[in-house]
């Protein structure tokens, strides 16, 4: 399969070194020391995963042309940075998968390429550049999750869930790809929210503030089901999935705004507001975690 990683950083590296390693054509993005270090060392996994390959990587993306899968693995805030390059790299049967947390990414990126060319994805696992052209892979069932917009089983879903799995990447089909992306975004936001401002790991939210922690998870029940995603048992599923994490657990949004940066604050938080306005469903717990957060950054 010809793939292209729009980039390659701790999920783009990871994933892409993954599927080169299985033989596929995958030609990597990436700037700046890391492009350097990649181009001069190849690309390298630690941690759980130990691959060291040398790969194709460029900082233009326009220069590799159509191709059957495009990887997309910029932060959400960095997607504005690479859609206006997404065209070149879109044939009639490519399929686009968006990895980024939170809700807004398959819509950005349909209305470049048009929604037949989207395949949302919901990505757990956990990795991160250790230094430029390394990526740690920490641990996570390392899945990637994906489905064509309306949940078609079509064949181009077919192969790539094949590719993945064959390449280490286990991709179960799932029942309604909407419904997998609201229940992760239940389980990241609502924590990192709730982490940063009460400055606490997961085994603390799911015990001492358990309560608060649900009520915050409703409310992105009720912006999901307003989108008509089938979220009843939902919230109970998520919080007995974070009963079985690492007490000391915390989500990449939390360890973020304890550094001092924004980080996915607005896609994360600020994407269940927006889709909670544009429904008509108040959000209160949100507006007033990312008055606080946004507050505390200044
Ligand atoms: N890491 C994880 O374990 C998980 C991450 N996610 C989600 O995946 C998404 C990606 O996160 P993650 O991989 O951690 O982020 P990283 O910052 O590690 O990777 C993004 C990479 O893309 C590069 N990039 C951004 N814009 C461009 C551009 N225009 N040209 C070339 N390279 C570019 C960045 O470079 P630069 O550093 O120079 O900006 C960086 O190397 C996020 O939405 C995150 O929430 C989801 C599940 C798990
Ligand atoms: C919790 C985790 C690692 C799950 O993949 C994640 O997505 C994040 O921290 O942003």
């Amino acid at each position: 399969m010809r793939i292209a990683v729009i980039g390659s950083g701790a999920l783009g590296g990871y994933f892409g070194a993954l599927l080169a390693r299985d033989g596929h054509d995958v030609t990597f993005t990436a700037r700046g020391q890391h492009l350097d270090a990649i181009r001069a060392n190849g690309l390298r996994i630690t941690g759980q995963t130990e691959i060291r390959l040398a790969v194709d990587v460029t900082d233009d993306a326009t220069r590799i042309g159509p191709v059957d899968l495009v990887l997309l693995a910029v932060k959400a805030t960095q997607l504005e940075g690479v859609l206006a390059n997404l065209e070149a790299l879109v044939g009639e049967q490519t399929a686009v998968v968006t990895l980024q947390n939170g809700l807004e990414a398959p819509s950005l990126v349909a209305d470049v390429v048009g929604r037949d060319h989207v395949l949302p994805g919901v990505v757990r696992v956990y990795t991160r550049i250790a230094e430029p052209g390394v990526i740690d892979h920490m641990g996570g069932p390392g899945s990637i999750t994906i489905g064509e917009w309306e949940n078609a089983d079509t064949s181009r879903v077919a192969a790539i869930r094949a590719a993945f799995a064959a390449a280490g990447i286990p991709s179960p089909a799932p029942a309604d790809i909407w419904q997998d992306l609201w229940c992760k975004v239940m389980f990241v936001v609502p924590t990192g929210m709730l982490g940063a401002l009460a400055d606490a790991p997961l085994g603390v939210q799911r015990t001492g503030l358990r309560e608060n922690l649900a009520s915050i998870m409703v409310e992105v029940r009720q912006v999901g089901l307003a989108q008509g995603v089938d979220l009843a048992d939902a919230v109970e599923q998520t919080l007995a999935f974070a009963d079985q994490m690492p007490a000391e657990a915390t989500t990449s949004l939390h360890r973020d705004l304890d550094a001092g940066i924004p980080g996915e604050l607005d896609p994360l938080v600020g994407g269940v507001r927006r889709l909670g306005r544009r429904a008509g469903v108040p959000t209160p717990l949100f507006d007033l975690g990312h008055a606080l957060l946004e507050r505390r950054l200044g």
